[in-house]
């Protein structure tokens, strides 16, 4: 049994604001666009549809040389459906002992999953926004929307919101 186990509540008070990941994930991104001498082994996500379900397991593994860190996510997602009381995206990471493979800590993925991806988002749009840009356009309105508007507002500046729930939010 690995020592360590991080329920989704633990997770979020070590991983209260997207905006803590911005300096890990600047370098996790460049040693993995670095190729072989950056240390990333990354394969592409597996994903294995559950068709009589209308949903998918993936399984992402990797290893940073630079980190010394060997992991892999395991991630459901079902089609949404309207007023389920189940997440359409649940996860879970396993982090090993690189040094013997040993399971060293269970942690909740979905708060990694939602702050990861926002957080990576806002790396592009800071190298690809231009200059002129002043309105943020949110498609869909769930964890991922809200954890894009946190971290976005955070680090840019915006004159308006707009969502798809036909929401307006004036900045200025
Ligand atoms: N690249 C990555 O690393 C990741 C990508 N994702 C992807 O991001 C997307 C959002 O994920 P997440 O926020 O967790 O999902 P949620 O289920 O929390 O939210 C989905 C939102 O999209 C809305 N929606 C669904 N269909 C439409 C449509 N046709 N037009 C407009 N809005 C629509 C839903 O509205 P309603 O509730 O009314 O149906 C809901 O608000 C998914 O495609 C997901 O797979 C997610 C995690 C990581
Ligand atoms: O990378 C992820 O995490 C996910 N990508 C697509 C949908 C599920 C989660």
């Amino acid at each position: 049994m690995p020592r360590v186990i991080l329920k989704q509540d633990e997770v979020e008070k070590y991983l209260h604001r997207a905006s803590l990941l911005l300096p890990a994930l600047e370098a996790a991104l460049g040693n993995f666009s670095a190729g072989a001498a950056g240390g990333v082994v990354q394969p592409v996500r597996a994903v294995v549809p559950v068709r009589p379900h209308g949903g998918y397991l993936g399984v992402m593994p990797a290893y940073s040389a630079a980190d010394d860190a060997l992991t892999t996510k395991l991630v459901t997602f079902y089609e949404h459906k309207k007023d389920s009381s189940v997440p359409s995206h649940q996860a879970t990471v396993l982090l090993f002992d690189p040094t013997n493979g040993s399971l060293k800590a269970v942690l909740d993925g979905s708060v990694i999953t939602a702050k990861r991806t926002a957080a990576v988002s806002a790396i592009a749009t800071k190298l690809l926004m231009p200059a002129f840009a002043e309105v943020l356009c949110i498609l869909g309105a769930g964890v991922q929307a809200y954890s894009h508007y946190e971290i976005f507002m955070e680090l840019f500046t915006f004159k308006e919101v707009m969502d798809t729930t036909g929401h307006i939010h004036f900045c200025l």
